[in-house]
């Protein structure tokens, strides 16, 4: 088995603490030789239990990070555009959860259900790089990729209720000093008015992200570019509206789609539960507790792997139209675990080898 020393820079941020989390797991293509954890000056210092070992937070720098094998990047775009450049120079295999590379050609934008094939030596060699979705984009091409196999895809129309993790950890505060100050004053005010534009606790907001000019916001033009980049169909009719709403953890998607061949909910259901990594739940007779027979909510997709797809339902308003719900851990599936899948197929197929080779 590969032994690899695995960087996170990030580390102590939401994706972070969760890649380090998952990277206590065993892999069936590596072992964590040793893990080196990054973030800012104001972490330096700090230390980490993994496995029987300590692990120093170190402040970014480049002679460091030279010296692992594969660097998970769960920072900012800025902070990725910055060393990614100079590592993939060395043959170092950089896998980025920023938006950074995503939209740029020569940088495969994978989840490895859907398209592996992009991991192979040969397409990465140059430029040892690979970009992580969006969150949101991450299971609704994993729903896409399977049911458009079968039914051919003709355009998909989605809403998203996004959780305050996926704005990182100050959104992840300010949700709740934002709630504790309701209860405590009766006042929904919070220190830190420059995450949200307005107060997110007990409330809902159409806006992720910053505004661009034909209307959409940012996060919903990733949506839409994203999806279009991984399943190869640049021409691909896809309309998304983004919004926050006051959950913690978990992504939830309700996602209207047309296909050009006659299809059933039944089929639906059946199509997606064989797709590796989604479950579909959505049958009472099938699911032992309680809660969680009909429909997944954000809370129980929670530090689960899977992509829960519930709600399948024929709808009128196209002639082969189905409308169904979405919900994923945008913290596992949606970012670090991800990213570390991607690791371990690259581990597996061999691409990690040879980049340690060449
Ligand atoms: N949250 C989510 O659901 C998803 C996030 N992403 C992307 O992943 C990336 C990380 O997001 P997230 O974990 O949510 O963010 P957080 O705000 O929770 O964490 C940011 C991390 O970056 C570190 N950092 C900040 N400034 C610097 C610096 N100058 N040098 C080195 N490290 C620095 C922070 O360290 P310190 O603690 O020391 O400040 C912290 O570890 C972003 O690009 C985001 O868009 C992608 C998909 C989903
Ligand atoms: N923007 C997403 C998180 C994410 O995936 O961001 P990005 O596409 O910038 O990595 C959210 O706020 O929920």
């Amino acid at each position: 088995m590969l032994e690899l020393t695995i960087g996170i820079v990030g580390a102590t941020g939401v994706v972070g603490q969760t890649a380090f989390d998952i990277l206590a797991d065993d892999f069936s293509g590596f072992k964590v030789k040793k893990l080196k954890m990054y973030a800012s000056r104001s972490s330096a210092g700090k230390v980490f239990n993994f496995r029987n070992s300590k692990v120093t937070i170190e402040e970014i720098n480049l002679e460091s990070l030279q010296e692992c094998d594969a660097i998970l990047f769960a920072t900012d775009a800025a902070i990725s555009q910055e060393y990614i450049p100079k590592l993939a120079e060395k043959g170092i295999l950089c896998i980025d959860k920023s938006s950074a590379f995503r939209s740029h050609s020569a940088v495969p934008l994978v989840v490895p259900e859907v398209n592996a094939d992009q991991l192979a030596y040969e397409k990465i060699a140059k430029f040892p790089v690979i970009a992580s979705p969006n969150c949101c984009t991450i299971p609704l091409v994993m729903v896409l990729k399977a049911l458009d196999e079968k039914f051919s895809l003709i355009r998909a129309i989605v809403s998203t209720y996004q959780s305050v993790s996926g704005a990182g950890k100050p959104a992840v505060e300010v949700l709740t000093e934002e709630t504790k100050n309701f209860f405590v004053n009766q006042d929904l005010t919070c220190g830190k008015s420059d995450i949200f534009p307005k107060s997110i606790a007990f409330n809902v907001m159409p806006y992720v992200a910053g505004l661009l000019e034909n209307g959409d916001t940012d996060e919903e033009s990733k949506i839409i570019s994203e999806t279009r980049k991984i399943l190869a169909n640049p021409k691909l009719l896809l309309a998304a509206t983004s919004v926050r709403v006051p959950t913690f953890v978990g992504h939830g998607e309700s996602v209207t789609l047309e296909f050009k061949n006659k299809v059933t909910a039944a089929q639906v259901k059946e199509t997606l539960s064989q797709f590796s990594g989604i479950s579909v739940i959505d049958e009472k007779s099938k699911f032992e507790e309680d809660d969680y027979e009909l429909f997944v909510t954000p809370r129980e997709a929670h530090g689960k792997d899977d992509v829960f797809v519930s709600r399948v339902r024929k709808t009128e308003v196209f002639e082969n139209g189905i409308a169904l719900w979405i919900v994923s851990d945008n913290l596992r599936k949606g970012a670090a675990l991800n990213a570390i899948q991607i690791i371990n197929f690259c581990a597996l197929n061999g691409t990690i080898l040879s980049l340690k080779r060449k």
